[in-house]
C-alpha cells in the first residue's frame, strides 16, 4: 500500500529532495497548474508556493526558473518514487475547460511542457516568440510520470477529453509507464470529477475524506454521517478503469484541512485497516494533504506521515 502525497503549496516549505530523501512516502503531487487555458494556444499558469525564484515566461503566468524541482525530480526518481504534477487546486482559477479543442490543448500543453522532452516540439529557452511553434519546458528536460487532477470548482466538461487526449500521448512512450490520478470530494456524486471518472482511465483516485459534512473519515470516527469508501469501490467498479486503486484522503494535521476533520494516528489506524481488509484489491493506500504539515505534525516521535506509513505496513 502507498502513501501519497501532495507537495508545492505554501510559504514555508522544504524542498522537494527534503521529502524524498524519506521512505514514507511513495507517490508526490506537485502542486499546481493552478490556472487553465481559456482557448487553443493560452498558455496556462502555475504556482508552486515559496519554490521557483518568482520568474514567470514572459506573457505568461507560468513559473519560469522552478530549480528546486528540475533539480530534485531525479532524487525521487532515483528513490523509486513516482512524480505527478498536480492541475487545480483550491485556489486555481478558471477551473472549467470551455470546450473540447481546448481540453485537447491543455493536455498537448502539459505532455510537451511536463512529459518526455522533445526537442522538435520544445525549447529549454522557450520566448514568447516561440509561442507558435513550440512549447516550454519549466523543469527543463525532466519529466513527469502523470498528471494529477485536483479540480474543485466549476463543473466537470472537458477532463475527460483531455484524460483521454493524455492517455494518447501515453501509449506512443510503450516503454514507460505513465499514470492518472484524481482527488474527488467524498459526495457521489462529484461534480469536477465524475464524469472523467466514468469515461477516461484512472489509476489512482484519492477520495478527499475531508472538508465534506456527511461522507468524511472524521464522521466515521464519531459515527455520524456515512463515510462512503464502500460507495466510491462502486463508483470505481462502473467507471473506464474498474481497477484503478482507490485511497482514503486525509489532512496530515490539524490545520491542514477545514476545522474538524483532522483524524489522530490511533483515530486513522482501526479506519484504514477496515478497508484494507474490506476491499484488497481495490485499496491503494492513503493521501494525505500535505506533505509540509504531515512533516511537522510530530506524534509519538513520528512525522504524520510516517505514522500513516507504519499502519499500511502492518
Ligand atoms: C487534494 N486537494 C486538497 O486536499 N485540497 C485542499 N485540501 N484544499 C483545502 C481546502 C480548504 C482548506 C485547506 C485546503
Amino acid at each position: 500500500n502507498n502513501v501519497a502525497v501532495y507537495w508545492g503549496q505554501g510559504p514555508n516549505q522544504d524542498r522537494l529532495s527534503h521529502f524524498c530523501e524519506q521512505t514514507s512516502m511513495d507517490i508526490i503531487n506537485i502542486g499546481f497548474i493552478n490556472e487553465f487555458p481559456r482557448f487553443v494556444g493560452d498558455i496556462p499558469g502555475s504556482n508552486f508556493g515559496n519554490q521557483c525564484d518568482g520568474n514567470l515566461f514572459e506573457g505568461t503566468n507560468l513559473l519560469n526558473g522552478c530549480h528546486q524541482i528540475w533539480e530534485d525530480i531525479p532524487i525521487c526518481k532515483a528513490a523509486g518514487k513516482t512524480v505527478l504534477l498536480s492541475i487545480g487546486g483550491a485556489t486555481a482559477t478558471g477551473e472549467s475547460l470551455p470546450d473540447d479543442a481546448t481540453a485537447t490543448w491543455f493536455a498537448d500543453f502539459l505532455w510537451y511542457s511536463f512529459g518526455p522532452y522533445n526537442p522538435l516540439i520544445a525549447s529549454l529557452s522557450w520566448t514568447e516568440e516561440l509561442l507558435a511553434t513550440a512549447f516550454p519546458r519549466p523543469f527543463l528536460d525532466i519529466s513527469v510520470d502523470g498528471f494529477d487532477f485536483d479540480v474543485e470548482h466549476n463543473g466537470g466538461a472537458g477532463y475527460a477529453t483531455m484524460i483521454n487526449r493524455l492517455r494518447w500521448h501515453f501509449d506512443r512512450v510503450p516503454d514507460r509507464r505513465f499514470y492518472i490520478s484524481g482527488a474527488p470530494q467524498c459526495p457521489i456524486p462529484d461534480a469536477q470529477l465524475g464524469d472523467a471518472i466514468a469515461n477516461s482511465e484512472f489509476d489512482f483516485i484519492w477520495v478527499q475524506w475531508y472538508n465534506s459534512n456527511g461522507c468524511s473519515a472524521a464522521d466515521w470516527v464519531d459515527g455520524t454521517g456515512e463515510f462512503n469508501f464502500d460507495e466510491w469501490v462502486d463508483v470505481i467498479k462502473d467507471s473506464a478503469n474498474p481497477d484503478a486503486k482507490l485511497f482514503i484522503g486525509l489532512p496530515a494535521s490539524e490545520t491542514a484541512a477545514n476545522a474538524g476533520f483532522y483524524l489522530t494516528p490511533e483515530e486513522a489506524q482501526p479506519l484504514i485497516e477496515t478497508y484494507i481488509e474490506k476491499y484488497p484489491d481495490t485499496f491503494g493506500g492513503v493521501m494525505l494533504w500535505e506533505a509540509t504539515a504531515g512533516d511537522n505534525n510530530v506524534v509519538n516521535g513520528l512525522t504524520y506521515t510516517e505514522n500513516i506509513k507504519e499502519i499500511l505496513y502492518e
